[in-house]
């Protein structure tokens, strides 16, 4: 509204809220903040689960921060943009997702505290990027370079410890470092080669890496063989069975000895294309399109294998695992065309299922894990770990550096961010000083979570630090004490920590820079029997002749 010869002027719609200055603020801070507390207690390897249950009953027990995040329904603004800072970290890495929202509201809480003092906020956005960028590099100083199976399986393990699959870490580290290594191509990890098939009906002892595919995907026939040793296998992307005319017809058939001509005609072009298919010297086809019964009869006999109607993705995979391409035309299938498996067998999977096999491929740059658990929530869960596990690994393969957890690098970036803070001077130094503070919500939170006090935790492992050689010291949640996390074997990948301050310190720095929220969104309920009253007034009004102005319409 402003003020114009005394006549107030409105420029926004009616029902349009405004807050702005310090109100504004002070609400996205309480909003981001709320966000940050919803996921706080999930933090570390003791942190707990929550139960969540969508609109239709279905539950998910995780302790995963970005499902959470995802599962619950966010509405406020600026809590949504905490809720990116999961989904970012979940993208880049697959882990510390819980890590980057907490530390973006420990960020959020401590600008609040500096704001209250009279510091302006752009003041405080600056410092804190200086910040962010100061740790950025402090933090490739700590860093440790990683190489070997050993660590991998570590990180892998670190990654999971704190999901229900905790007691499970071992199993589940070791299937992830092998499918990981196994689709390394040049240093480089591409994780959708890796398919997790779940399959429920066994202990999780029992999953293992399938160096080649699992399709749930049944043989033609039953005279076709159950098994292919040595298979050749034969991408088809060419139905087997007769061309349909393109356009409408009909052939007018006069007598038996026509019939009986045009079936053999049929037959005779069936039998043609499979045996160009037995000529390639193919013992598995894999057909995206059709398969005749004739077609299917007659691979039978020749001892061949078929499945029809592949999907586009699964003859993609196919084709990466056993280098086989796929053909289009099959009058003269060049051999080399044809993929390599050591078998293809349809096998029986805990007595309910057939699954058919696809191993020992000779390139096998896509895999799956088979992955078996006893129910679904718990399967689900594995899988969220899998997930994190298979992530984290890639991440240090390409990367090949990793840092100490249980809040190791949070405490020596805090000490050496003071440092830092004081050579910069003025008021920035407040506010470099305050994202040091920040990072202690790490090690605070996962001692918090262990039940332990965090005021002792973080003076005892700031001691460490500040001694020689105590750059590694985090907190061992369960012997309650600071322990060289090395020796603890408690590692994560470098970029977990670079992805989470960095988008903690972008979404906070953004929330803070918003001194004005105008929001004009969808009215709520009340606000929706604000104006059926009003309008009745109105109505009321213009029935009773007064031709009264609804409010807010005044020029
Ligand atoms: N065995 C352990 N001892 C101490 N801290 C651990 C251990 N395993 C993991 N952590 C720490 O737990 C934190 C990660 O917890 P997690 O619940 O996985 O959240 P996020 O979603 O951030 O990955 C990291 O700081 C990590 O170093
Ligand atoms: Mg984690």
């Amino acid at each position: 509204m402003a003020e114009n010869s005394g006549q107030p002027i409105y420029i926004l719609r009616e029902g349009t809220s405004r807050s702005n200055g310090r109100e504004a603020q002070n609400n996205n801070i309480m909003a981001a903040l709320a966000v940050a507390d919803a996921v706080r207690s999930t933090l570390g390897p003791k942190g707990m689960d929550k139960m969540l249950v969508d609109s239709t009953g279905n539950t998910t027990v995780t302790n995963d921060g970005v499902t959470i995040l995802k599962e619950i329904d966010i509405e406020h603004p600026a809590a949504k943009m905490v809720v990116e800072v999961a989904k970012t970290q979940d993208q880049q890495v697959g882990d510390g997702t819980t890590t980057a929202v907490i530390f973006a509201g420990a960020l959020l809480k401590k600008a609040q505290e500096l704001m209250d003092q009279g510091i302006h906020p752009t003041i405080v956005t600056s410092g804190y990027r200086l910040a962010a960028a100061k740790a950025n590099e402090l933090l490739s100083e700590i860093a440790i370079p990683a190489k070997g199976k050993d660590i991998l399986k570590k990180v892998a393990y670190t990654a999971m410890t704190g999901k229900s699959a905790g007691a499970v870490g071992e199993v589940l580290a070791g299937l992830a470092v092998d499918a990981v290594l196994a689709v390394e191509e040049n240093g480089k990890v591409d994780v959708d080669n890796i398919k997790v098939e779940k399959k429920t009906g066994a202990n999780v002892e029992n999953s293992r890496v399938v160096r080649g595919l699992v399709l749930n995907k049944h043989r033609e026939t039953s005279s076709m063989p159950r098994k292919a040793e040595n298979a050749k296998v034969l991408l088809l992307n060419v139905a087997l069975d007769i061309k349909k005319t393109e356009v409408d017809a009909s052939i007018k058939i006069r007598s038996p000895m026509q019939m009986q001509s045009f079936l053999e005609q049929e037959e005779s072009i069936i039998r043609r294309k499979v045996d160009s298919i037995k000529k390639s010297g193919a013992t598995v086809v894999f057909c995206q399109k059709a398969i005749a019964d004739l077609a299917a009869h007659y691979m039978g006999k020749a001892g061949i294998m078929a499945f029809k109607s592949m999907s586009e993705s699964d003859m993609a995979k196919l084709s990466k695992a056993t280098g086989g391409r796929v053909v289009t035309k099959l009058d003269d299938i060049d051999p080399k065309d044809l993929g390599f498996a050591g078998v293809v067998e349809e096998r029986l999977i805990t007595g309910e299922d057939d699954l058919l096999f696809i191993e020992g491929c000779k390139n096998p740059k896509a895999l799956t894990i088979l992955l078996r658990g006893s129910g679904y929530t718990s399967i689900d869960e594995y899988e969220r770990a899998l997930h994190d596990a298979l992530r984290v690994v890639g991440v240090v393969i390409e990367d090949k550096k990793v840092v100490p957890g249980g809040g190791a690098p949070e405490i020596e970036l805090g000490l050496r961010l003071r440092d830092y803070a004081s050579t910069v001077g003025g008021r920035e130094q407040l506010a470099i000083e305050a994202f040091a503070a920040a990072l202690d919500i790490i090690p605070r939170t996962l001692a918090e979570n262990a039940g332990l006090d965090p005021i002792d935790m973080l003076v005892e492992l700031r001691s460490k630090h500040e001694n020689k050689g105590g750059k590694n010291f985090g907190l061992d949640v369960f012997q309650g004490k600071p322990v060289d996390m090395l020796e603890a074997n408690v590692l994560e990948p470098l970029r977990v920590k670079t992805q989470a301050i960095g988008s903690a310190t972008e979404a906070a720095t953004m929330i803070l820079r918003i001194d004005d929220v105008i929001a004009s969104g969808g009215p709520s309920d009340q606000e929706v029997a604000q104006a059926r009253a009003a309008a009745a007034r109105q109505l009321q009004g213009m029935r009773g002749g007064m031709g009264g102005m609804p409010p807010g319409m005044g020029m």
